[in-house]
C-alpha cells in the first residue's frame, strides 16, 4: 500500500544541542535504511519549512504506524498521512 506522509518537525528550543544533533543523526540513519529497503520510496524537503513529503510503500496501516512511531524525531513531529491508490487515468503500468 502506498501512503503520502507529511512530517513537520518542531524541536523544542530548550533541547540540548548535543541531544538534538544525536536525534537528527539517528533519524537520518533510520530513514536511509528504510529507503534502501524500498519501504520509504521518496523523501522531499518542503521548501521554506522544516518538513518533508514522503511516500511509503508498506504492507498495511499497521506497518506504516510502526515505522512512523519508530522515528527518532517522532515525539517532535506533527504527521499527516494520506492513503493512495492507483488513479484510473494513470498511464503507468506499475505504481512507480
Ligand atoms: O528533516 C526532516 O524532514 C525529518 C526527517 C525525516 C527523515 C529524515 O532523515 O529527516
Amino acid at each position: 500500500m502506498l501512503f503520502h506522509v507529511r512530517m513537520d518537525v518542531n524541536i523544542p528550543n530548550d533541547l540540548p544541542p548535543a541531544e538534538a544533533t544525536d536525534i537528527i543523526a539517528r533519524e537520518k540513519a533510520y530513514s536511509q535504511e528504510l529507503q534502501r529497503s524500498g519501504k520509504w520510496r521518496h523523501i522531499w524537503r518542503i521548501a521554506g519549512a522544516y518538513a518533508n513529503y514522503s511516500i511509503f510503500d508498506v504492507k498495511d496501516n499497521a506497518e506504516l504506524h510502526e515505522i512512523l512511531s519508530g522515528l527518532p524525531l517522532f515525539k517532535f513531529m506533527h504527521i499527516e498521512v494520506t492513503p493512495l491508490l492507483r488513479h484510473p487515468s494513470s498511464i503507468r503500468d506499475d505504481d512507480s
